[in-house]
């Protein structure tokens, strides 16, 4: 079977500044992948490309065997790490607005979540503290049947007692036909949820492997080896 993601080449700059220099890498379904990088490695552009917010300069992205573009964004589920919701909406607004712009949206399960995550239907989206922001956020990407969901430093602001249910939820309510790319730099809380680890470095993709592997062969937690990679950045 064809990868669900495949990334060849991809160069992406800002004026004269290289944002992403010749990273290729794929990934196959049913996959939690951590993107890793100091900041300013380009997590956040990799995953607008991918979302199709951006456009590679050049180089190829295919997501469920089709180039992004429309077809693929019904696909991809993305969690930015700015909030897309409107200052006028309420939390059952955004909800509103979310099933009717995607017809993968899962009423069920994002009732289910908005309970877990503690969501209150009525409250103002802009009254919203950065943590119950991010849940809500959270709650909204995940609620979509996609294949493919970009969780850009989804759990930054929980507080750490909640950051292990949410994990756990994240967990529990991915569908093991899609996958999950999520850019931290949380690792010592998240890297228990993770089946593969992408590391940048400087726009480059400098590693990618599985995290089984990672704690076999090199006898480090991808915290270490964050740590040790990154140590001069
Ligand atoms: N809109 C933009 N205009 C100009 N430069 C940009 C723009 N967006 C990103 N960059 C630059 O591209 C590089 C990669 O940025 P990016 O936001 O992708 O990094 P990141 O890994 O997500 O960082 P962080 O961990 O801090 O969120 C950085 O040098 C950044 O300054």
């Amino acid at each position: 079977m064809s990868h669900l993601l495949e990334v060849k080449d991809v160069y992406k700059s800002y004026w004269r500044k290289k944002a992403l220099q010749g990273v290729s890498f794929s990934i196959d379904r049913g996959k939690i992948i951590g993107l890793l990088g100091s900041n300013g490695s380009g997590k956040t552009t990799l995953m607008k490309l991918l979302a199709g917010l951006a456009r590679p300069n050049s180089g190829t992205i295919s997501i469920a065997g089709a180039s992004v573009g429309p077809a693929t964004k019904q696909v991809v589920s993305y969690m930015p790490d700015a909030p897309l919701t409107e200052s006028w909406m309420r939390v059952k607004d955004a909800f509103a607005f979310h099933r009717d712009f995607y017809p993968d949206f899962d009423d069920g399960k994002a009732k289910d979540m908005m309970q877990f995550m503690r969501l209150n239907a009525q409250d103002r989206v802009t009254s919203l503290s950065k943590g119950m922001q991010e849940r809500l956020q959270l709650t909204l990407a995940l609620s979509r049947n996609a294949s493919l969901y970009l969780l850009d430093e989804p759990i930054g602001g929980v507080d750490p007692v909640a950051r292990g249910n949410i994990l756990d939820a994240i967990v529990e309510y991915y569908n093991p036909e899609s996958s999950i790319l999520l850019a931290t730099h949380l690792l010592t809380d998240i890297e228990r949820i993770f089946d593969e680890v992408i590391m940048l470095k400087q726009g480059s993709l400098l590693l990618h492997e599985e995290v089984e592997e990672v704690r076999m062969k090199r006898g480090k937690s991808i915290d270490e080896l964050f740590k040790e990679v990154y140590a001069e950045c």
